[in-house]
């Protein structure tokens, strides 16, 4: 019987001109469930994963032992069983999946009794930027700054009453490889021609006006001009969602998975149109997660934040 389990969402990062700052949870989903053993072992159950590693270069255990090492405790070890939804390395964030798993791990582990915000910082550390992890541990839309203190600011929205279509295709992208083809610098002009988008988009978005939200996440000036050409289909999913009703379309993450938002039980009508033309890409229609990560104690549900 299992000790405890542990839940965490997939995520979308970016949203068009949110790079690095903004997020949104997805009810897709990896969890791990947890016991007591004599040694570490991972074992995995799910097409979506590779045959589990070792566990010193398993990036769960990586991130439990370094969270662990943080506060000064010691992971006693565990047999943990992995199962996931989320593709790897599509732009749906099963790496910050992963790092908030591990991160889980060692607070119930070492009964650390971690806030939410030390979670967060920690996990951010570790993944370089805040968007996906925050996403992943809130639940609901985030949008985050870090702070040159190093303290990350959080603002998170539960309510967003959206489909969300999922256009993923069969190739890989890591987001080490898409993040090299980015600028290093943008001129005064540029940066101030970019956060306006943003600033709009977000306004838009938060306040419910998808109409305008959707069509300035298609005008981002940080990220998407830069990763089109390493997206499948880039222009084409973004015209035909159009036309069959999407709100807007952008690059999920760093890619290469697109995502359309539609308004409540449109989602279908927007997929159905898409998977006729793209044959070798899977379609999903999601919704938005609302919970973040959280462990379970046996059956009873129990959250630990
Ligand atoms: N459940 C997991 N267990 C172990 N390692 C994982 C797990 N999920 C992801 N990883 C590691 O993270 C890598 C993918 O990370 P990457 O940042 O490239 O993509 P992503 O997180 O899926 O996409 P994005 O950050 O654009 O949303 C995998 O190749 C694997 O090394
Ligand atoms: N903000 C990140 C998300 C992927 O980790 C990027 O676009 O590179």
């Amino acid at each position: 019987m299992s000790m405890f389990s542990i839940t965490v969402p997939a995520s979308t990062a970016n949203l068009g001109p949110g790079f690095d700052s903004a997020g949104l949870a997805l009810n897709l989903y990896l969890t791990l469930h947890v016991e007591k053993s004599e040694q570490w072992e991972f074992v995995h159950q799910s097409v979506h994963l590779p045959p589990a590693s070792k566990a010193s270069d398993h990036l769960i255990y990586q991130t439990a032992e370094k969270t662990a090492n943080i506060y000064h405790s010691q992971l006693s070890p565990c047999k943990v069983i992995v199962e996931s939804d989320i593709p790897l390395a599509r732009g749906l964030g099963s790496s910050a999946s992963a790092i908030i798993a591990g991160i889980e791990l060692a607070n119930h582990v070492c009964e650390l009794s971690l806030s939410i915000e030390e979670k967060l910082r920690i996990a951010t550390d570790i993944e370089g930027h805040p968007d996906n992890v925050a996403a992943s541990l809130y639940g609901g839309l985030v949008i985050t700054s870090q702070l040159p203190s190093g303290e990350i600011e959080v603002f998170q929205k539960n309510d967003t009453n959206l489909d969300f279509i999922v256009y993923i295709p069969v190739v890989e992208l890591k987001t080490e490889d898409a993040r090299k083809v980015l600028p290093e610098q943008f001129t005064r002009n540029e940066a101030a021609k970019a956060s306006a988008v943003a600033n709009v988009m977000f306004s838009a978005f938060v306040s419910g006006n998808y109409e305008l939200a959707g069509r300035l996440m298609q005008e981002d000036l940080f990220h998407e001009p830069y990763r089109s050409s390493l997206i499948p289909n880039y222009a084409e999913i973004r015209e035909e969602a159009k036309i069959a009703g999407a709100y807007g379309t952008v690059i999920s993450g760093a890619g290469p998975t697109m995502i359309s938002i539609t308004s409540s039980g449109k989602g279908m009508e927007v997929a159905e149109h898409l998977e006729k033309l793209l044959p070798s890409h899977k379609v999903n229609v999601l919704k938005l997660d609302t919970n973040g990560s959280r462990v379970n104690l046996d059956a009873v549900k129990h959250n630990s934040k």
